[in-house]
């Protein structure tokens, strides 16, 4: 498993007039798998996703990152366990902007003391590749399109093969081929590279790439749907929105 929330509640607001972001979610990210999660405006879906990272605290229910709890283990032990594990995806987690695209891309190895393996740097050159930044790399993020930063933040959240990413409308600022190929990646990283994914997107077009797709209603997840192609993704959320009208 590379994601386990069980029971999962996220309030904020004040105790009279409470807004329940995740109401009571149980759900399992597993390794392997591509998962794309839908739903509405305000449905919680970037709650789930900063809960399960540990950047967000539940209210009540655990939640575990491969073996390990993150619920009530603290900042340090937290920041820790979602460097070695985590590749995040985020329109929030920016490139560094002192560093090249390179460096950008090779920090996760630095701040965990290790070069990269022969084969991760293989990787890194098959990802820099596909993606089309290979004349970028010697660029400050500044001097990047929003397009290309997006694609430098992808390739550092896939170069150390981390147990699981998790992306947020990763295909939001690029164009359709360069969407395409960054699907296409993620992709590979769940089937050949095993790792888990979860992946929130409007799109019906992104979400078929995925093996499954849940969908959040109002904190909820209301429903777990495989092997739909996007007229029937885009039909689902339809009905979804004229259900909750
Ligand atoms: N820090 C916060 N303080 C108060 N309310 C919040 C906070 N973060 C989220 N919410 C509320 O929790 C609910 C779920 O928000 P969330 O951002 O998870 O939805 P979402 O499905 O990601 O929406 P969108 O598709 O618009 O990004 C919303 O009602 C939102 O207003």
């Amino acid at each position: 498993m590379a994601v386990a929330m069980r029971n999962v509640s996220r309030t904020y607001g004040d105790p009279a007039n409470p807004i329940h972001a995740l109401r009571d979610v149980s759900v399992d990210i597993r390794r392997r798998e591509f998962t794309a999660i839908m739903g509405p405006s305000g449905s919680g879906k970037s709650t789930m996703m900063n809960v399960m990272a540990g950047l967000d605290e539940a209210t009540s229910g655990q939640i575990w990152l491969g073996r390990n709890p993150i619920v009530g283990i603290g900042d340090t032990a937290r920041t820790i366990l979602r460097r070695t594990n985590i590749g995040f995806i985020f329109q929030s987690f920016n490139l560094v902007p002192t560093l090249t695209a390179d460096e950008n891309i090779r920090l996760p190895f630095v701040l965990a003391g290790r070069r990269p393996t022969a084969e991760e740097d293989a990787w890194i050159a098959h990802l820099v590749t596909s993606l089309g930044i290979r004349e970028r790399l010697g660029h400050l993020p500044s001097e990047l399109s929003g397009g290309q930063q997006q694609r430098v933040a992808i390739v550092r959240a896939l170069a150390g093969r981390p147990t699981i990413i998790l992306a947020d409308e990763p295909t939001g600022a690029l164009d359709t081929r360069t969407s395409r190929e960054v699907l296409t990646l993620l992709t590979t990283a769940a089937r050949e590279y095993g790792q888990g994914i979860a992946m929130v997107t409007h799109d019906p077009v992104a979400a078929s790439y995925a093996d499954r797709i849940l969908v959040l209603a109002d904190g909820r997840i209301v429903g777990e749907y495989r092997g739909l192609d996007p007229r029937q993704i885009a039909d689902l959320l339809i009905n979804l929105q004229g259900a909750a009208a």
